[in-house]
């Protein structure tokens, strides 16, 4: 199971690498790696064990963030009441965003990362509706529409595949710009 310990803080090179493509069907060691990535949102979103374990609490988790540089992540967005089916819950491979809308949309609260303990302060303006197409553990391809705070949670990710980070997105000139129909996002 993965433990803080694993997770890769920036400065380490693989978190701005290009992640390689997987191959299918998957290796045995890429189905644990999937599965690794999984485990660690599911325990981290139990508040119990998330403290036993001194987890962050977290919604995505890319493979470069735990020092594996392959184009996989795991997302686990929950409803908003616990005992409700997730949102979203999928280890997405090889993921490409077909399009996305022109509207933008941003946490109103700003961006953190896992792999990142120092704050940013800013909105990451990312595109409010995409159309995601990927590949699940077995190779199904999905194309899927996602919006508002679980497009959001798959941009994040999909960045971390492509050495991006959160705060690379901050206007440094003005770190609260807003444009006229940009959406925010508790
Ligand atoms: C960086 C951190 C604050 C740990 C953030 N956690 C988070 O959003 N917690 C959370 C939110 C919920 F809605 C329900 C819940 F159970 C826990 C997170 O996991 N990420 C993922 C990450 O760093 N992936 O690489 C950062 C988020 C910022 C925007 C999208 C993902
Ligand atoms: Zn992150």
């Amino acid at each position: 199971m993965f433990l803080m310990k694993d997770i890769v803080r920036d400065g380490n090179k693989v978190l701005r690498q290009q992640a390689k493509k997987v191959d299918f069907p998957l290796s045995n060691e890429d189905k644990q790696l999937a599965k690794n990535l999984m485990e660690y949102l599911e325990v981290s979103q139990d508040p119990k064990l998330c403290k036993k374990y001194g987890l962050r609490a977290g919604v995505g988790l890319a493979a470069p963030q735990v020092g594996e540089s392959k184009m996989m992540a795991s997302v686990l967005v929950p409803a908003e009441d616990e005992d409700e089916n997730p949102i979203f819950k999928d280890v997405i491979i090889n993921p490409v965003i077909l399009s996305n809308s022109v509207q933008r949309c941003a946490l109103i609260e700003g961006e953190g990362c896992l792999s990142v303990d120092k704050d940013f302060e800013g909105y990451i303006h990312r595109s409010a509706r995409i159309t995601l197409k990927y590949q699940d553990v077995n190779g199904k391809e999905h194309t899927i529409r996602l919006k508002n705070y679980p497009a959001i949670v798959c941009q994040h990710e999909i960045d971390h595949l492509h050495g991006t980070l959160f705060y690379d997105h901050i206007d440094k000139e003005n770190p609260f710009s807003k444009k006229e129909n940009d959406l925010f996002v508790e």
